[in-house]
C-alpha cells in the first residue's frame, strides 16, 4: 500500500496518500485515516491521560497496569497515541487485515511493537470476551451497533464517537429512530440534540449491563460528537443514572421548551407560553455533560503537551467547563431576527440575565448561543430593554 508519513503530538504514524484526484474520498481509502480528526484524537489524549492519572492516583495503580481498547483501529493514530503519549497497557483491534498490516508497521515505527497487542477480528466479539478500564469506540457514523459489547466490556471509562450527525440531530428523522431508539428534533440547539440522543441511547445499553455512566466531558464540534463517561457498576446506581433520562417538548412556534425529567412521564402537548402544539424530541440525557475537576484536569494535561491543535483545543475545554448544566440553548441571533432588533454583544447579554437573578452562560456549542435558566418570555423581556 502507498503511504505517507504524518505526526500527531509525540506519534509518527504510516497512513494513506491525501486524495487528490476528487474521486478517491478519505473513506474510500483502503485503510482510513482522517487528519480533520486530529483534535478529536489530542483531546483524547488530553481526557484519557486526566482520568488514568486520577485512576492511578486513587488506586495506586502504575499507568501501564490501566488496560485501553481502540477497538476500531484503522491506522492505529488513535490508540498508538494513547500507548506512547499516555503511556497506557493498549490493545488495537481491527478487522481489516491491510489495516492490521498497518498498525504493526505503526507500532513498530515507534517503538511500541513490544508494548501494544494488536488484534485483527470483530470489535464487538473482542468486547464480549475481554474487559478493558478504557474502551474507546471510534467508528464511521454511529457507534450504536458497537454500545452493547462495549458496555459489556468497560470497567471505568467509555470514549465514545459518533460522526452521523444527520440521524442524530433530526435532519435524517427516520434514520435517526432507527439508529437511536429516540426521537430528534432538528431545531436551533440540533448539535446539542445529537450529543444528548447518543448519551441517552449510552446509557440505556449501560443499563442492560446494571452500569450507570457519568459524563466527564462531552463536546459536540464541527461533524461529530465525543464523549468521555465515567461508568460505575451496580443495580442501585444505574437506577439513578436512568432518572437522567427523559424528554424535551419543544414549541416550533415561539421556541419555549421544557424538558421532563424520567421515561414514565406527562408531557404537555401545548406550549405553555403560546398554547400552540409542541413536538417532543426523546429520550435523551438530560443530566449534566461535563464534570468541571475533570474538565480542569484536561485543561492541564493539554497545557503540558505539545500537540498540533492544542488552542482549539483549549477553547473547546473552557468552554464546557464553563457552560451551565442547563440543557438546550437559545441563539442570540434566531431571537433578536424574530423580534426585529439587533442582537446585543454576548458579555452584555449574559450580565443583563444574571443581573435580573438568573443563571447564564455561553456554550459551547455555537457561538451566538447561550445557556440560561431564564425563561423565554424573561429573555425576550431584556432583549427588548436594548433593542
Ligand atoms: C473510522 S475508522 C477508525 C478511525 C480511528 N479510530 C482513528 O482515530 O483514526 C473505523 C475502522 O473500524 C473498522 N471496523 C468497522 N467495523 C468493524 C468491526 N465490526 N470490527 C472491527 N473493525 C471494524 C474499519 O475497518 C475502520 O478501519
Amino acid at each position: 500500500m502507498k503511504t505517507r508519513t504524518i505526526q500527531e503530538g509525540g506519534t509518527r504514524a504510516l497512513v494513506p496518500p491525501v486524495p487528490d484526484d476528487g474521486q478517491l474520498s478519505i473513506s474510500s481509502a483502503s485503510v482510513f485515516y482522517n487528519p480533520e480528526m486530529e483534535l478529536n484524537r489530542d483531546l483524547s489524549v488530553a481526557s484519557i491521560a486526566a482520568f488514568s492519572q486520577i485512576m492511578s492516583s486513587r488506586r495506586h495503580l502504575e499507568m501501564s497496569e490501566i488496560t485501553y481498547v481502540d477497538a476500531l483501529s484503522a491506522s492505529g493514530i488513535r490508540g498508538l497515541r494513547i500507548a506512547k503519549e499516555v503511556g497506557l497497557n493498549v490493545t488495537l483491534n481491527d478487522w481489516s487485515e491491510e489495516a492490521y498490516t498497518l498498525i504493526k508497521e505503526n507500532a513498530a515505527i515507534n517503538d511500541l511493537t513490544d508494548k501494544v497487542r494488536i488484534c485483527l477480528g470483530n470489535a464487538n466479539a473482542l468486547l464480549h470476551k475481554e474487559r478493558y478500564n478504557i474502551v474507546d469506540i471510534d467508528p464511521f457514523g454511529s457507534p450504536t451497533t458497537y454500545l452493547d459489547a462495549a458496555s459489556s466490556s468497560v470497567i471505568n471509562m467509555l470514549a465514545v464517537t459518533a460522526t452521523d450527525t444527520a440521524p442524530l440531530c433530526g435532519a435524517h428523522l427516520n434514520s435517526g429512530i432507527r439508529k437511536y431508539s429516540a426521537v430528534p428534533l432538528n431545531v436551533e440547539y440540533h448539535s446539542e440534540m445529537g450529543l444528548r440522543i447518543m448519551l441517552g441511547m449510552i446509557a440505556r445499553d449501560l443499563a442492560r449491563h446494571e452500569k450507570a455512566m457519568h459524563p466527564m466531558f462531552c463536546h459536540a464540534t464541527r461533524h461529530y460528537v465525543r464523549a468521555y463517561l465515567e461508568v460505575k457498576k451496580g443495580a442501585n446506581k444505574t437506577d439513578k443514572c436512568l432518572k437522567d433520562l427523559g424528554f424535551i417538548a419543544h414549541c416550533t412556534k415561539c421556541t419555549a421548551r421544557s424538558v421532563h425529567y424520567g421515561m414514565a412521564v406527562h408531557i404537555p402537548e401545548k406550549c405553555e407560553l403560546c398554547g400552540e402544539e409542541t413536538s417532543i424530541a426523546g429520550p435523551l440525557w438530560l443530566g449534566p455533560l461535563h464534570n468541571r475537576e475533570f474538565c480542569d484536569s484536561v485543561l492541564v494535561q493539554l497545557t503540558n503537551r505539545e500537540l498540533g491543535k492544542k488552542e482549539y483545543a483549549v477553547k473547546i475545554v473552557e468552554l464546557c467547563r464553563n457552560e451551565l448544566d442547563i440543557p438546550t440553548f437559545y441563539d442570540q441571533h434566531l431571537l433578536t431576527k424574530k423580534l426585529g432588533i439587533s442582537a446585543m454583544p454576548m458579555e452584555e447579554l449574559l450580565k443583563e440575565l444574571t443581573g435580573d437573578g438568573f443563571k447564564a452562560s455561553r456554550t459551547h456549542f455555537s457561538g451566538t448561543s447561550f445557556k440560561t435558566n431564564a425563561g423565554l418570555k424573561e429573555i425576550l423581556d431584556i432583549l427588548r430593554r436594548f433593542r
